[in-house]
């Protein structure tokens, strides 16, 4: 698997960092109101573990997946639910948990979606952005870092469904993708 990469972009210890800085920001910005963090499955399942006990105030977590990249490197623009929430959203102050903000397709369509379920509020936090690659507009209040326009794998970011158990990010060999 480590010959795939041809290089690291994000070390354990920085996303470290990254993880720490930004659970700090929602523990300040929520203690006084419910938390409810949701994941959006896969990709986020890593960066939702460790957020979640970098966030030192009270939280209820629940879980969505959806798909819309499948086995390729650019979306399909529909965005598929494979599995929706438990809760009911009534009451709860959401923060959306992504792994990674890119065309803003995904993320648009989830906002509309929980909106209609009447939270109190809603928030999203992605741990990496590309904004060059924005196709549809998506505020994410928090936010690990700015990325350039590549397609990174590891800590939970797939290709094909393999990678995402690097503990690093790292980009693919266009080899890999059959890109030479
Ligand atoms: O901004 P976008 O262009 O919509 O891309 C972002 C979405 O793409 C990836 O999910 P994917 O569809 O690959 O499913 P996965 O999380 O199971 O990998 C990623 O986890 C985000 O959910
Ligand atoms: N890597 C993995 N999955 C993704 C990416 C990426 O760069 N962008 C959107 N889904
Ligand atoms: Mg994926």
């Amino acid at each position: 698997m480590l010959n795939d990469i041809k290089e690291v972009l994000y070390s354990e210890a920085y996303i470290d960092s990254m993880v720490k800085r930004v659970g700090a920001e929602i523990s300040h910005d929520y203690a006084d109101k419910n938390l409810l963090l949701v994941s959006v499955l896969k990709g986020s399942v890593v960066f939702m573990a460790d957020l979640m006990r970098a966030i030192t105030i009270p939280a209820r977590i629940d879980f969505m997946c959806v798909s819309s990249y499948g086995s390729g490197t650019k979306t399909s623009g529909v965005v598929k639910i494979i599995k929706d929430l438990d809760i009911n959203l009534k009451g709860y102050d959401i923060v959306i948990v992504e792994d990674i903000l890119d065309s803003g397709k995904t993320l648009h369509y989830l906002v509309n979606l929980l909106k209609s379920r009447e939270p109190n509020s809603i928030e999203i936090c992605t741990l990496f952005d590309k904004p060059e690659r924005r196709e549809v507009e998506v505020y994410a209040k928090y936010k690990g870092c700015d990325i350039p326009d590549a397609f990174i794998v590891g800590y939970g970011l797939d290709f094909d469904e393999k990678y995402r158990n690097l503990p690093f990010v790292g980009v693919l060999k266009p080899e890999v993708y059959g890109e030479v």
